[in-house]
Order: C-alpha cells, then sequence, then structure tokens
C-alpha cells in the first residue's frame, strides 16, 4: 500500500510530516525513516514527524533525525505539525501537544506558529562559548562574519569533540548584526550537516544573547528566514520562552511502503 505524506518547511528546516492517525507507520525503523529523508532517493528532508493521537493532548508529535534516530525536542518540526495539526482539522488556531521533551503549548496567527519552550534553568559557560538545552543540546559560539565561516568544518569539530562526540550536540554560530539582530547559522546533528534553521538552535542562540545584554524579544535571521525569541529572565535561566515564525505546507505525495496499513 502506499502512504500519503506531506512536505513541510519552517524557515527552510524541511520535515516529511505522516497522519499516523490513519497509518501504523513502524516507529522503530531506522532504515525506512533515512530513506525518506534521502534528498537522493526518497522525499527528502531534515527530519519526519508523526503526527498520532494521544489521549491527553489534542495530538503527539514523534520526531526524527534524517538519520532515522528518534530526535529530541524540534523547534521548527513543532511549529510545522502545529500548521499541520491545523490544516488536517485537528486543532483550531490554539493546540496542546506532546513533544519528545513533554508538553508544549502553540498558536496560529496568519503565517506565524507561536511555539512555547520549556525554561531553561541553566546555561554553562565554557571559555567563550556556551552549552545549554532548549529541548535539544546546543553549543552556542559567537564569531564576526559568519557569513564566511565553514559551518561544516567548524561545527563537526566541536560536536565530534571529546566533550559531546557520545551524546552529541548541535553547533550554533552566531553574529550580531545590530541591537536587537543576530544571524544564526546551525551544524545540526543527526543531520550531520548544516541545515538552513534549527528553532531549538535558535531558541539557543537568543538566550545566549539575552545573557550578553539583549532585550528580548530577540529578532533571528537564518539561511531559511526570520525567526523571533521572546523570553523572561530568571536568576541563572530564562522563562515564557517563545519561538515565533512560519511554518508552511510545500507539496504532498504518497510513496509505496507494502510495510505499513492503513488503519
Ligand atoms: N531542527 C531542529 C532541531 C532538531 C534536533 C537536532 N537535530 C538534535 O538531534 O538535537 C529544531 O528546529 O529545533
Amino acid at each position: 500500500m502506499a502512504i500519503t505524506f506531506y512536505k513541510y518547511q519552517g524557515t527552510g528546516n524541511d520535515f516529511v510530516m505522516v497522519d499516523n492517525r490513519k497509518h501504523n507507520f513502524p516507529t522503530d525503523d531506522e532504515a525506512l525513516v533515512k530513506q525518506l529523508c534521502d534528498r537522493r532517493t526518497g522525499v527528502g528532508a531534515d527530519g519526519l514527524i508523526l503526527l498520532q493521537d494521544h489521549p491527553d493532548y489534542d495530538f503527539e508529535m514523534v520526531y526524527y533525525n534524517a538519520d532515522g534516530r528518534v530526535g529530541s525536542m524540534c523547534g521548527n518540526g513543532a511549529r510545522c505539525a502545529v500548521r499541520f495539526a491545523r490544516q488536517l482539522g485537528v486543532i483550531e488556531d490554539v493546540a496542546c501537544f506532546l513533544a519528545a521533551d513533554g508538553e508544549h503549548q502553540a498558536s496560529v496567527e496568519r503565517d506565524l506558529i507561536q511555539l512555547k519552550m520549556h525554561d531553561v534553568k541553566s546555561v554553562e559557560q565554557i571559555g567563550q562559548d556556551y552549552y545549554l538545552n532548549t529541548g535539544s543540546p546546543h553549543y552556542v559560539r559567537f564569531v564576526e562574519n559568519v557569513q564566511e565561516l565553514d559551518v561544516y568544518k567548524e561545527g563537526r569539530a566541536i560536536r565530534y569533540n571529546d566533550r559531546f562526540a557520545a551524546v552529541g550536540t548541535n553547533v550554533n554560530f552566531v553574529e550580531r548584526i545590530s541591537e536587537d539582530e543576530i544571524f544564526v547559522r546551525t551544524y545540526e546533528r543527526g543531520v550531520e550537516d548544516e541545515t538552513l534553521s534549527c528553532g531549538t538552535g535558535v531558541t539557543a542562540a537568543a538566550l545566549v544573547a539575552g545573557l550578553q545584554g539583549f532585550k528580548s524579544p530577540v529578532k533571528v535571521k537564518t539561511l531559511g528566514g526570520e525567526l523571533e525569541v521572546a523570553f523572561e529572565q530568571t536568576g541563572d535561566g530564562f522563562k515564557y520562552i517563545f519561538l515565533i515564525g512560519p511554518a508552511k505546507q510545500v507539496f504532498s505525495g504518497s510513496v509505496p511502503l507494502p510495510q505499513i496499513q492503513q488503519i
């Protein structure tokens, strides 16, 4: 049988979405997810997201990285999942859903999805750089001329260093553009390459900018578009963190997958 899939993107971070309320997509088939995300032999995406029923939430999002492994929280993917849920009629303009790191609230306002992220209790400083978890682990380094940087090379050097090699980390390179704006480029774990944007990475970079005196909301440019991050600073951390930006459907199609049945 064939499954219908939908392709979504949020500031250029792209995802294959499956309405798994209607299928029994095999949740542990790494090879299948990897194949669907392959940009030459599959649909092509930075990750795959299953939208599922959940007894206590509007829906559950199950997120996989392009390498086929179950991922941690994905900020752009979550904004796409909210748009997908809206288009499927699962929600109207507000959502309370479950992701890898727990419950999230979100709202839809025209083109924009506003996603509430979990509080960040602390930020570790490593030399001049920072390490924090915004649902996924992120290393943040401020640089000059981020557009000139070899993000693949520099990102891999940090992602595979002794401290991070086992669990991995995403790596964000950040340039100050003005008093209220930064430019972020991210090497993504699980894609193992630079992506056009990473929502949890943008959030991490904006919070570190907050530590350096930026006021909320911080405007963030990425290679794939613009996002905004609002937050309230607490003693050592942050609360009321919101990631705001567009998310849209690009196309839909079907793939023959005999191992999957319609429910
Ligand atoms: N693109 C995502 C982040 C995805 C998580 C990452 N690949 C990891 O494994 O930590 C986002 O938008 O947040």
